[in-house]
């Protein structure tokens, strides 16, 4: 594992403008207050990447890369390398600086008191009708989502606005269907909650955040409670188990903008979970759920699990090198040889969804999947959202 400051994480899917920090300028503002606090990073680099290690252990890993990057780093891992690990963490923690000089930043060794704060990342979602077309301007306008040439960049916005009016009918008939609104935001404030709660009762005082990419609250806004609270060391993890450079990638190069143009924040050692999808706890919970919902069928065995995950267009993964893909088909794997382990043996099938716009996405489509097993005559099914901690 190495220290290292974002400014070098840069992947190379990385556009040199950031226009969205502009773009939520439209629906949020914020002011920003300079505080200065000395702070410790490499004790608490160790203390973070040891499992066993009561400091905030479940919440990181070790790491078997040599480095670390924006990228959720799984692919700077051989294949070999992967398998190998199969059961435990690699390459999802790397311990950042949001700064230029990492000497500088190790060289700060005097700590006041430290106060450790987890943030939690998450999308966001309208809670209201109303919300909808901005809600969906803000995510057209990520460069992450909508992926223009260089060359096309000033359409970003326009695009955004053109696409955001379009969709927004269509989604707005999503929302309202269930109930008018997204409930991710209340969602998130439960996990939140009931992780400063464990987190607590292992006597880890944390203070827990919730930034969100594209709706209240921002991850702006978390960051300046961050900074009023005085936190001396920052845990990251955002919601995804799985590495996309839409959702992780994306937000935290929000979060490389805003640490590296500060300077309280960008002296803070940060610790970002860059993805999780093969975390023993998490494999096992998910098993453990697909087997209680499976034995309230009546015919148990018979029963097709579907594994139902977000889509994103297969450029992605094929020109930007998104791990997103292989990081999901892992997760399944690693899931139905735990249930395997239990003697749960069901046929299953992994399917996208959420197709946006006439480009490719990663297949099988969740519509045509469903079409073809009640074709084949299945008849039962179990559903099983993969695609972020908030969905399920
Ligand atoms: C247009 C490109 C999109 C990409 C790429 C994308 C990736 C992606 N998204 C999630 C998780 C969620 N997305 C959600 C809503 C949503 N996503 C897109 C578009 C892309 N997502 C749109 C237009 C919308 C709005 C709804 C709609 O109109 O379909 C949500 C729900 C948020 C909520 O309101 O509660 C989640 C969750 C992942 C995991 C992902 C890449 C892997
Ligand atoms: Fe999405």
């Amino acid at each position: 594992m190495a220290c290292a400051s974002f400014s070098k994480l840069n992947a190379p899917w990385s556009p040199p403008i950031d226009q969205h920090s502009s773009a939520k300028r439209l629906v949020s503002s914020s002011s920003t207050r300079l505080v200065s606090v000395p702070t410790r990073a490499v004790t608490y680099l160790h203390d973070l990447s040891k499992p066993s290690s009561q400091a905030l252990a479940y919440l990181s890993s070790y790491s078997t890369c040599k480095r670390i990057g924006i990228a959720g780093a799984s692919y700077l891992c051989s294949p070999a390398q992967k398998r190998n690990l199969v059961g435990k963490t690699f390459c999802t923690v790397g311990v950042s600086k949001y700064g230029e000089n990492v000497a500088e930043y190790q060289s700060h060794s005097h700590a006041t008191e430290d106060k450790v704060g987890v943030l939690l990342l998450n999308l966001g979602g309208p809670e209201t009708l109303h919300d909808v077309q901005p809600f969906l301007f803000n995510l057209f306008a990520d460069p992450d989502i909508i992926r223009l040439p260089r060359l096309f960049r000033f359409l970003q916005w326009p695009l955004a606005k053109l696409i955001s009016v379009l969709r927004a009918p269509k989604s707005k008939e999503g929302y309202a269907s269930i109930g008018g609104g997204s409930p991710l935001r209340k969602i998130t404030n439960e996990q939140a909650h009931a992780l400063k709660m464990a987190l607590e009762a292992k006597n880890l005082p944390v203070n827990v955040y919730v930034g969100m990419r594209y709706w209240y609250p921002f991850t702006e806004e978390a960051v300046q409670q961050i900074k009023r609270d005085r936190i001396t060391r920052l845990v990251v993890l955002p919601l995804y188990p799985q590495f996309s450079i839409s959702t992780t990638g994306s937000s935290i190069r929000v979060l490389e903008r805003i640490f590296r143009e500060d300077a309280y924040l960008s002296r803070m050692p940060v610790s970002i979970i860059r993805s999780w999808y093969q975390r023993e706890g998490y494999i096992k919970s998910m098993a453990d759920l697909i087997q209680k919902e499976l034995e309230k069928f009546s015919n148990p065995e018979e029963v097709m699990i579907f594994f139902s995950a977000h889509g994103v267009p297969v450029s992605y993964v094929e020109n930007a090198g998104d791990p997103y893909k292989d990081q999901m088909e892992e997760c399944i794997y690693l899931i139905m040889q735990n249930l395997k382990d239990r003697g749960v043996g069901n046929d299953h099938t992994l399917a996208y969804q959420s197709r946006v716009g006439p480009v490719q996405w990663l297949k099988p489509y969740t519509d045509e999947v469903l079409v073809e097993l009640g074709q084949k005559g299945v008849k039962s099914l179990l559903a099983v959202p993969v695609r972020c901690m908030t969905c399920y």
